[in-house]
C-alpha cells in the first residue's frame, strides 16, 4: 500500500492514513486502497473492529487539493462520487468502526470520521469543514452526515464559516463521542475497541443496520425493522450464549454465530 499502513492485529484492523508530509490528504489512490483493505477484511471473522487514524500531526486535512486543478464538471462529480462511495461503504460496513482523531480532521478527513460509528479525539485535535475557503463546499457526504449528527444550524455554521473547532467544542455539540489527553488516545481507543470486540458481532451488525436505516426513514420503518430483526437475532447461537451466560452467572463468549 502506498498511502495507508494496515495493521491486522485481531480483533482489530488498524488503517493509518499515511501521507504525513501532506497531512494525510486523501487522494484517489488512498480512497482505492482503503476500499480494497475493507473489502478484503469483511469476511475475516477474526477482525471485529476497524480503527482509522492518521500518521503524524493530522488525522487528515481533507481531500488532496493539489488534485483539484485537474477537476472540471464531470471529473469533479466523479471524484466526489468516489469519495462519497467510500464513506457510504464505511458507514454501512458490517463491523464497528472507530475514528481515532489524533490531530487535524478537516474537510474529507472529517467526512471520513463522520462515516465511522464512533469518534474519539485527542484534546489537541481540531475539526472543521474548510471547503468554503476554497470556494467550494463538502463533497464526501459531510453536508448530510454532519446535519444528522449535530443539526441544521451548527452544520450550516461549520460549512458556511469554514472555521476549525476544538475537540472539546466538538464533544460539546455531539460531533465526537469523547475527548482524551493526546497521550492517552491510543490506550483509550483500544479500551473502547476491546469492549466492542467482546460484544456479539451479529447483534452489532444488525443494530448498526437498523440504526442507519432509521436515520433515513420514517420512525415506523425503523421500529418495524427493529422488531422484525428480533426474529433474526433470536436465531443466533450468540443470543442463546448471552442469555445462558447471564442465567449461569458467567461471562459470555460470543463467536459471531
Ligand atoms: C491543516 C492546515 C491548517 C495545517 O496548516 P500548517 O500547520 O501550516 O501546515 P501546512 O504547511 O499548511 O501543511 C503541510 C503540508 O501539507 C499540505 N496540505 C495540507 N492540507 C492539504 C490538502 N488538503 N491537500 C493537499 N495538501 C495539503 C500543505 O500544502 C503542506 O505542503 P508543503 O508542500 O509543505 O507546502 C492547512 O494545511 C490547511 O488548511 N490545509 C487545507 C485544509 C482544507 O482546506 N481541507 C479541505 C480540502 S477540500 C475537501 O476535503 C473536499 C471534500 O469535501
Amino acid at each position: 500500500m502506498e498511502t495507508i499502513i494496515v495493521k491486522n492485529e485481531p480483533p482489530f484492523l488498524r488503517i493509518t492514513l499515511n501521507r504525513p508530509d501532506r497531512l494525510n490528504a486523501i487522494n484517489k489512490k488512498m480512497i482505492e486502497e482503503i476500499r480494497t483493505v475493507l473489502e478484503e477484511t469483511v469476511k475475516d471473522e477474526k477482525v471485529r473492529v476497524i480503527i482509522f487514524t492518521g500518521n503524524g500531526r493530522a488525522f487528515s486535512a481533507g481531500a488532496d487539493i493539489s488534485q483539484f486543478k485537474e477537476l472540471e464538471g464531470l471529473t469533479a462529480w466523479q471524484f466526489a462520487m468516489k469519495g462519497r462511495e467510500l464513506m457510504d461503504y464505511i458507514e454501512n460496513y458490517p463491523k464497528p468502526t472507530i475514528a481515532m482523531i489524533n490531530g487535524y480532521a478537516l474537510g474529507g478527513g472529517l467526512e471520513l470520521a463522520l462515516a465511522c460509528d464512533i469518534r474519539i479525539a485527542s484534546d489537541e485535535a481540531q475539526l472543521g469543514l474548510p471547503e468554503i475557503t476554497l470556494g467550494i463546499y463538502p463533497g464526501f457526504g459531510g453536508t448530510q452526515r454532519l446535519l444528522k449528527l449535530v443539526g441544521k444550524s451548527r452544520t450550516l455554521e461549520m460549512i458556511m464559516l469554514g472555521e476549525r473547532i476544538s475537540a472539546k467544542d466538538a464533544e460539546r455539540i455531539g460531533l465526537v463521542n469523547r475527548v482524551v489527553p493526546s497521550n492517552d488516545l491510543e490506550k483509550e481507543t483500544l479500551n473502547l475497541a476491546s469492549k466492542l470486540a467482546e460484544r456479539p458481532p451479529l447483534a452489532i451488525q444488525l443494530s448498526k443496520l437498523i440504526v442507519n436505516q432509521g436515520m433515513n426513514s420514517p420512525i415506523t420503518v425503523g421500529l418495524n425493522m427493529e422488531s422484525l430483526g428480533w426474529g433474526v437475532i433470536f436465531t443466533t447461537k450468540d443470543s442463546k450464549e448471552g442469555v445462558n451466560a447471564f442465567l449461569e452467572k458467567r461471562k459470555p463468549n460470543f463467536k459471531g454465530e
